[in-house]
């Protein structure tokens, strides 16, 4: 057990990050009419190399051309391997409106990475006289991101979340698929002529909400390629929330009411959730630290979990 106290993640509703591509302004508007928490514009992987100007373009234009409401507004730029990152920082910054919340960097590998990137930011806020810090989100997508995520999740005071990127880490591991997250086919195992399937993504998740935790980053699951298949994103979705995790991209807009109905807990979950306190505070004032509800033991650890579960609640509430 450690004497320092886990520090909370934002308190900021996360639970569906809308993804669009920076060079197809004619959907911006549906994006910020959409019921997503958080906009991401595209500059890396959804844009052809011939459209990164005119891509930067079309979004430094959206970030004070569109009401955006009370969304998170975030840009995707390049990787730090490509010679187009510095210019999307650059003109995102010299350019763009203080309307930006955040700068997703994709592919992260360590630490190193968001030093970078907190410097060049960091020196054109100052020659700016921008007024509002810019925030940061990552992708953990490689076996290099992975192996050092802890210290990634601790680099920068600017680090607001986390995703995990299943297509590039899938390439970066030699992952033999080309799904993006869900079930793998040839991933299970045979117990008397059966097979039963395994999740591949779960020790990569695992890891990532441990990060997050351990410095108050919000944990979130990135992509579900299949948009035909809901019930397959809703269970992907499903363990994400049960191992921690805040929210799931978004890369068509009929993910998002999928993604919104798993990150928010439900009526009973909340209910539940007041009702064990309720039941710990009568055990408390009778001097005692564990009780039962429900023919189940409850105890101080169970105050916390259900705090997770109406802090939650009240946070997309209050939104
Ligand atoms: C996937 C798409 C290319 C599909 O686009 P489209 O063919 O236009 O879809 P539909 O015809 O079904 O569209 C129905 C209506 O919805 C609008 N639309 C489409 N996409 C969006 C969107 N993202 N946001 C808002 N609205 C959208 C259409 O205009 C239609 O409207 P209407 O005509 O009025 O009915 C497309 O959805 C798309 O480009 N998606 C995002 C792709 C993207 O950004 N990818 C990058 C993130 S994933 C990734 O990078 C992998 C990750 O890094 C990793 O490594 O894992
Ligand atoms: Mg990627």
């Amino acid at each position: 057990m450690s004497f320092r106290i886990q520090p909370p993640a934002p308190a900021c509703p996360n639970r569906c990050q809308l993804f669009g591509p920076g060079s197809r302004p004619a959907i911006f508007e549906k994006m910020a009419a959409s019921a997503a928490d958080v906009i991401n514009l595209d500059l890396e992987d959804s844009v052809a190399p011939s459209d990164k100007d005119s891509a930067r373009a079309n979004v430094i234009k959206a970030l004070s051309d569109i009401d955006w409401g009370k969304k998170t507004l975030s840009v995707r730029i390049n990787g730090l391997d490509t010679p187009y990152w510095y210019r999307d920082v650059v003109d995102l910054l010299e350019q763009g409106s203080e309307r930006l919340d955040r700068i997703m960097i994709p592919k992260v590998g360590c630490a190193g990475d968001l030093y970078a990137v907190d410097a060049l930011v960091t020196a054109i806020e100052r020659a700016k006289g921008r007024e509002k810090a810019v925030k940061f989100e990552v992708i953990i997508e490689s076996a290099a991101g992975i192996a050092h995520v802890e210290e990634i999740a601790a680099a920068s005071p600017r680090l607001e979340a986390m995703s995990l990127g299943a297509a590039d880490f899938a390439a970066s591991m030699g992952m033999a698929t080309t799904g993006i997250g869900g079930t793998q086919e040839n991933y299970y195992m045979v117990r008397e002529g059966a097979k039963h399937w395994s999740d591949p993504w779960h020790w990569a998740q695992a890891a990532i909400v441990a990060a997050c935790r351990t410095h108050g980053v919000l944990p979130v699951d990135g992509p579900f390629g299949d948009f035909s298949d809901d019930e397959g994103f809703r269970a992907q979705a499903l363990r994400s929330a049960t191992l921690g995790m805040v929210g799931k991209w978004a890369i068509h807009p009929k993910q998002v009411a999928l993604a919104n109905e798993v990150f928010t807990p439900s009526e009973a979950a909340v209910n539940e959730a007041r009702e064990i306190l309720a039941a710990m505070e009568e055990a408390k004032a009778k001097g005692e630290g564990a009780t039962v509800y429900k023919g189940r033991l409850v105890d101080i650890a169970s105050i916390k979990q259900a705090e997770v579960i109406v802090r939650q609640s009240e946070m997309i509430a209050g939104q």
